[in-house]
């Protein structure tokens, strides 16, 4: 059931909000802090009209890319499957948008939850237009049944629907990635020349979306993870060196931010799943002289959900996390990939940083740097014989009272693309979502939201901020980040959990 707040009006095809929103800005004065609470109004104008979606995958015949399309092949066509464990139903469980819910008030002294979704109107999964990009030229059913995620007869049954679908050729810098990947690429533009490879990829992008006659296309790195490139202020640091430097075919410049660049050229935002520094300045200026949203890096699926989840629960106890060991082995593509050091290094920094700030939040626990410089450790190790099934193991070792240890020994099997997959869908709805979305501060002219589209932290394990924005890495925080302004652009009130209404509200004593 939808929603609809008596706060709000509608414009036409605008929903406009009204939110009187509250901060406290802290003075210090000597060793005291003076809070001084804040109100400042915003308005969301929301754009109700459902685009017509199209989504270009770079490594869409990837372990995710597969397992995304066919699972949203499944549920759009309602697909069941049989395997050892009976017959199973399609479903989009792991998708914040789809499967979880968010609570919208209460009537009388009963909580109500509504799906997530179904808040303020968003793309239906089913809906969206998939195209894309490997450097493999195998179509996606024979793609699908080398990445061995899905069940034999799921895979059966959705070949007729994936063989059709058939990934463009793409730019392929094998020194970006593991050398490892050369056997698999066989479906590559040729030649050196980095602007003729970014004007390949637009006109692609520009014939997807005319062919398909698409409202709006995003373009999604799931590709390989590629070393970082060696960023330089003369080659990546705005907009024009940028240009420059692809015209140049700078050796710096990879493949992935060469896709960022197309996207920004042709009016589509661009998703960075991987760890590496695509998005650099110069991509964020193309960005915002284009009027898209970037967001990044690095989805974050299993253990590094499970981690800044638990530190977060460690932390806000009052307890002192002193040494994480984080070890995993996987056996799919992707491990093949990072079993290379240069590739490995990429992911080993966006699996470190994520506690950085809830560690940095408590200085009782850590009152000085070198505390905060506890032992974290990151191993990834490639076992072909585990597949995609991910095993993490990781050690939490916390000082406790009186000098006393807490060890948290975690075994966390990952089915990493089945985890990767619905949350994929979820930062290609929430970026189309937050496209529709302008905001006026005080009376001001309405704007969009930054460039940099933090908003989507919740996804990412290396969350990309705005400039001078601290990055939150709380599972908590960024959740709430999220379903709050949802609830804002709703006309709902924010949850302060103090549920006074149902405490001391009329409706309890008329019972
Ligand atoms: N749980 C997860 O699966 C998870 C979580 C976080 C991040 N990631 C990241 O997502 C990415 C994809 O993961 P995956 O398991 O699907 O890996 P995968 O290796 O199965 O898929 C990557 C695909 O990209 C293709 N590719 C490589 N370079 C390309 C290029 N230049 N252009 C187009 N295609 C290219 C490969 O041929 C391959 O098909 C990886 O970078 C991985 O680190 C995955
Ligand atoms: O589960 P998670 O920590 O978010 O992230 C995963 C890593 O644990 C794994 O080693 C890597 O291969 C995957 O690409 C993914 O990044």
């Amino acid at each position: 059931m939808k929603v609809q707040s008596t706060t709000t009006q509608q414009d036409d095809h605008f929903l406009i909000s009204d939110y009187d929103y509250k901060s406290t800005n802290i003075e210090k004065n000597g060793d005291k802090y003076i809070a001084k609470p804040q109100i400042t109004n915003f308005k969301f104008k929301t754009d109700t009209r459902i685009p017509k979606l199209g989504v270009m995958l770079v490594g869409w015949g990837g372990n995710n890319g597969t397992t995304l399309t066919g699972g949203i092949l499944a549920n759009k066509f309602n697909i069941t499957w049989n395997s050892k464990r009976g017959t199973h139903q399609p479903n989009f469980y792991g998708s914040l948008t789809q499967s979880s819910v968010i609570k919208i008030g209460t009537c009388n002294t009963e909580e109500v939850f509504i799906p997530f979704k179904d808040v303020l109107p968003m793309v239906n999964p089913c809906d969206i237009v998939f195209g894309g990009w490997d450097i493999s030229s195998l179509n996606l059913a024979d793609a699908m049944s080398r990445a061995q995620v899905v069940e034999y007869d799921l895979q059966q049954k959705l070949r007729p629907y994936l063989e059709k679908l058939v990934p463009l050729p793409s730019i392929y810098y094998p020194d970006f990635i593991a050398a490892n990947q050369g056997d698999r690429a066989d479906n590559v533009i040729p030649g050196d020349n980095k602007l003729e490879h970014l004007n390949i990829i637009r006109k692609n992008i520009a014939d997807f979306k005319q062919s398909n006659n698409l409202d709006k296309v995003i373009l999604l790195w799931t590709a390989n993870t590629e070393r970082f490139c060696v960023e330089d202020p003369n080659v990546h640091g705005t907009a024009e060196r940028l240009m420059q430097s692809i015209e140049s075919s700078h050796p710096e410049i990879s493949a992935s931010t060469i896709f960022a660049c197309a996207a920004c050229l042709e009016g589509c935002s661009f998703i960075n799943g991987s760890p590496q520094n695509t998005i650099v300045p110069g991509v964020i200026e193309l960005a915002e002289k284009a009027g898209v949203f970037v967001a990044g890096d690095d989805f974050k699926t299993g253990q590094t959900k499970f981690k800044t989840c638990l530190v977060e629960y460690l932390v806000g106890a009052g307890i002192k996390p002193k040494a994480i060991i984080s070890y995993n082995h996987l056996g799919n593509n992707d491990g093949k990939n990072l079993s290379q050091e240069s590739c490995f290094k990429s992911k080993e920094r966006s699996k470190k940083t994520c506690v950085d700030d809830i560690l940095e939040s408590n200085r009782v626990l850590y009152p000085t740097e070198e505390e905060l410089n506890i032992d974290h450790t990151i191993v990834i190790k490639y076992c072909p014989e585990t597949g995609d099934s991910k095993k993490a193991m990781d050690e939490y070792i916390a000082e406790i009272f009186l000098g006393g240890r807490q060890t948290f020994a975690v075994y966390n099997v990952c089915e990493d693309s089945l985890l990767a997959a619905p949350l994929i869908m979820d930062l290609l709805l929430l970026c189309e979502f937050f496209e529709r979305i302008q905001f006026s501060k005080d009376a001001s002219e309405y704007q969009r939201f930054d460039t940099v589209l933090s908003w989507l932290s919740y996804l990412m394990k290396a969350p990309k901020s705005e400039s001078g924005i601290t990055t939150i890495n709380s599972l908590s925080r960024q959740r709430a980040m999220l379903e709050n302004l949802v609830k804002v652009c709703a006309g709902l009130t924010i949850d302060d959990n103090l549920r006074l209404e149902v405490r001391y509200g009329a409706s309890r004593f008329q019972q």
